[in-house]
């Protein structure tokens, strides 16, 4: 009976390829190095262009350069960059030779870079000029780093290297790509990356993920059902951070498959429809957020979209009555949803394109298995009864760095990790997320979804974002409070706010811890409602009145 209720993906359409990450990557590369012309990526803010040829000769350059400069499979090496041309070529280049690679948000302050470092302790840092400021300051404070290499920049500055100064000085002199071959090594135990997650509680721990685990993303992302057919030069547009596990993965999947990767580092409404328009994008990545902003724009009707063929929403929790506005304004099939954690390396769940559910965030990946665990009696549930998401397969991540004991907190002996977050699937084995664990109100022993709430305020016409978290009560253990965004120029009661909440959902879920009228919602960098540092302001704003 057990065995029932456990949900496997489909075998994969394409077999699971020899190699590692690197070997993989370097083959792709280049194939479309050799189709001349064949542009890999588009900086859509300066239509500035990347050959795949250009790709392909620096980072075998650059592999050749770090090996020299005396990095191994024992090396760890830093990104933190906003998105840019140049984002991934220290990283591919490292793939190739086994360096491990940590991911930093570009947005982080000292404080935050220093705990990650601390965790990694990366010997070189590849940043760009705009977070070289706060990285020369964090290596001044970590022995471990012995330098910085500034990648859009060529020739560096304040006694760094830039990254074509840094080829120069360490590349073999009379190097030849003919001869350049990446390394082989134990794909399944050879960390790639080393990106950042609290998973279900606490401080940033670092998540490996190993060249296997990256070779089954590169697997799915070209599976006819779960990804995208392989075309050379598809044009695709994405804003998604690439230094997070969403961007990351997504990205360099992308690159194996060949396509035209238009991208932005910061969204800008105009433009982002401009470059879907101009560049013929036929798909688009989008966080809910975003997906929130497009429902209400008042811009759609001004552009022709009619290349476009999918828009995958991912990183949080989408409602089913916004993705519905967004597929009709883009005149959509459907809209995609992926779902994944930093510590399955990437959507581990996603809509199959021949089998859509409004709501769904899809059915399990090739290659893995989920269940739905009772969290009140560890019990495995069968469908339309929510519980514990957990998950089995190798794109689970190898544990968190360092840390056996949040490990195994995480992923049990059978190694089935628990995602920390409630879900449901139906009877087609199509799942829906309810919320996050960790973030369920707890309104008189009720569990309330705040997501279920942000949903509701989102369909006021004039709230473009929404924010809810438990603050807690002396009375009731915890109170829904809100935090909403109104659109420009809109005037709105907190009366007008609750009521329009009360309107629509039962009493425990009745907004008593107040509303707030905030300019933005905190997030995180998928578009995840910081709830922790909303639960701060929504508790000072209860405790005032
Ligand atoms: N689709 C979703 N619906 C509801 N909640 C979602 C979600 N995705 C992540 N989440 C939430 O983020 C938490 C994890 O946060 S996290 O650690 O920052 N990691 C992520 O959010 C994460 C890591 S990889 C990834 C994705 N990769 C994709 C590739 C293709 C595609 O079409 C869509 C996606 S989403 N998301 C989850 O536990 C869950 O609570």
């Amino acid at each position: 009976m057990e065995h029932e209720n456990i949900l496997f993906g489909p075998k994969p359409f394409y077999p699971i390829a020899d190699g590692t990450a690197g070997e993989q990557m370097y083959d792709a590369l280049k194939e479309y190095a050799k189709i001349a012309g064949c542009i890999a990526l588009t900086d859509g803010h300066t239509k500035e262009n990347v050959l795949y040829e250009d790709i392909f000769k620096v980072t075998c350059r650059l592999a050749n350069s770090l090996t020299n400069y005396g990095l191994d499979t024992n090396s760890t090496i830093a990104i933190c960059s906003e998105n840019n041309l140049q984002f991934f070529l220290p990283v591919i280049a490292a793939l190739y030779i086994g360096v491990t690679v940590t991911s930093v948000n570009d947005k982080y302050s000292e404080r935050e870079l220093l705990h990650n470092f601390d965790i990694t302790k990366p010997s070189v840092i590849f940043c760009s000029v705009q977070t070289f400021k706060r990285i020369l300051t964090v290596k001044t404070k970590l022995k471990y780093i012995k330098t910085i290499v500034i990648i859009n920049h060529n020739n560096g500055f304040q006694g760094y290297h830039g990254l074509n100064s840094f080829i120069s000085n360490y590349c073999d002199s009379d190097f030849d790509i003919k001869n350049f071959k990446p390394n082989s090594f134990d794909r399944s135990n050879q960390i790639a990356f080393v990106m950042y997650s609290s998973g279900t509680t606490g401080l940033a721990k670092g998540v490996m993920i190993s060249h296997k685990n990256l070779i089954l993303r590169f697997s799915i992302c070209k599976d006819p059902t779960f990804g995208n057919q392989i075309n050379p030069t598809t044009p695709i547009l994405t804003v998604i951070p690439f230094q997070h596990s969403f961007g990351m993965f997504t990205t360099l999947g992308y690159l194996t498959c060949g396509f035209r990767i238009i991208i932005m580092h910061t969204f800008e409404e105009r433009l982002f429809l401009q470059l879907l328009q101009d560049y013929k994008v036929e798909s688009t990545l989008l966080v809910p957020t975003l997906m929130s902003l497009f429902a209400k724009s008042s811009l759609i009707e001004n552009y022709d979209f009619s290349h476009l063929k999918e828009i995958a929403s991912g990183g949080a929790p989408l409602s089913k009555e916004i993705s519905e506005i967004v597929r009709k304004r883009f005149t959509l099939d459907f809209v995609r949803q992926g779902y994944g954690l930093t510590e399955t390396t990437s959507a581990i769940l996603i809509t199959p394109d021949t089998d859509v559910r409004a709501g769904s965030t899809g059915k399990v990946v090739p290659l893995h298995a989920a269940k739905v665990v009772d969290i009140s009696n560890g019990r495995i549930l069968g469908p339309n009864q929510p519980g514990e998401l957990y998950f089995k397969g190798d794109m689970i991540m190898k544990g968190y760095c360092n840390n056996a004991e949040a490990t195994s907190a995480i992923i049990d002996k059978d190694g089935w990790l628990r995602s920390g977050d409630i879900a449901y699937y139906d009877e087609d084995a199509h799942f829906y997320i309810i919320d996050r664990l960790k973030s369920l109100i707890k309104y008189k022993g009720f569990q309330v979804a705040p997501a279920e709430i942000e949903a509701v305020l989102l369909e006021h016409p004039d709230i473009i974002d929404a924010g809810v978290t438990g603050i807690d009560d002396e009375h009731a253990g915890q109170i829904p409070a809100a935090a909403v965004v109104l659109k420009k120029g809109k005037q709105l009661t907190e009366d007008v706010v609750k009521n329009f909440v009360s309107g629509q959902l039962s009493p425990m879920k009745w907004l008593r811890g107040g509303v707030r009228f905030l300019d933005e919602i905190p997030k995180g960098p998928t578009g995840k409602v910081d709830r922790e540092h909303l639960k701060e302001m929504l508790q000072k704003h209860k405790s005032k009145l």
